[in-house]
């Protein structure tokens, strides 16, 4: 029984978290994953809008029909890097296997012993979430680069209210 764990921030989780997940799903060796949402304790910001609550709604309601048992683990960040894979492993199912394709994080899991596998970018010139929330606070046409579950979810929160008036200056 092998269990792999997919960290990031998911500031949404966009249709490029959706393409790696099922490229994970494609991994016979993987039975179980875990989504570490990074960041956890950020919210209300441009850069971090939602809380780890909305974002375990967006990727819980986006995997429903996954044939693939997954948990959403929030993790809140930590001063201090040489600790954080611990922290991590501390909050999470036991897992062997971490996916990232970012350079710090692979960097911690690697010197902690643990196998990292990265995958190809899909479609990035547009499947990131910085161009998802600009997008958002733009008012342009955002719903395409996420799940519809993502989408239900931003709505029901009022996702776009809240990340337009964030972004916002107060003039001084
Ligand atoms: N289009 C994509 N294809 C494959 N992997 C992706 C894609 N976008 C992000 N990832 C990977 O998913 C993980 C989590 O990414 P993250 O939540 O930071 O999204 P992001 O799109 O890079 O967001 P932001 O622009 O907010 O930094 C990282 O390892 C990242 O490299
Ligand atoms: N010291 C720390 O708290 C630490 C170290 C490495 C990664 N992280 C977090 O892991 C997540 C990595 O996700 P991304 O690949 O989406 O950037 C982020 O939320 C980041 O803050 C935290």
């Amino acid at each position: 029984m092998n269990r792999g764990c997919y960290i990031g921030r998911f500031q949404p989780f966009h249709n490029g978290h959706l393409n790696m997940v099922e490229r994970i799903v494609e991994d016979d060796d993987i039975d179980e994953l875990v989504l570490g949402i990074g960041s956890a304790d950020a919210s209300h910001t441009k850069h971090d809008p939602f809380t780890a609550g909305e974002r375990i709604m967006m990727i819980t309601k986006s995997l429903v029909d996954l044939d693939l048992v997954t948990y959403a683990v929030p993790i809140e960040d930590l001063e201090r890097n040489s600790v954080w894979v611990s922290h991590v492993r501390s909050m999470s199912p036991e897992f062997e296997i971490a996916y990232s394709n970012n350079p710090l994080v692979i960097q911690l899991f690697e010197e902690a012993g643990v196998e990292v596998r990265q995958s190809p970018m899909f479609n990035r010139e547009v499947l990131e979430g910085t161009e998802v929330r600009e997008r958002m606070i733009k008012g342009e046409n955002w719903q395409p680069l996420v799940p519809d579950a993502v989408v239900e979810v931003v709505e029901e929160i009022g996702g776009i209210e809240r990340i337009q008036r964030v972004s916002e200056t107060d003039g001084i």
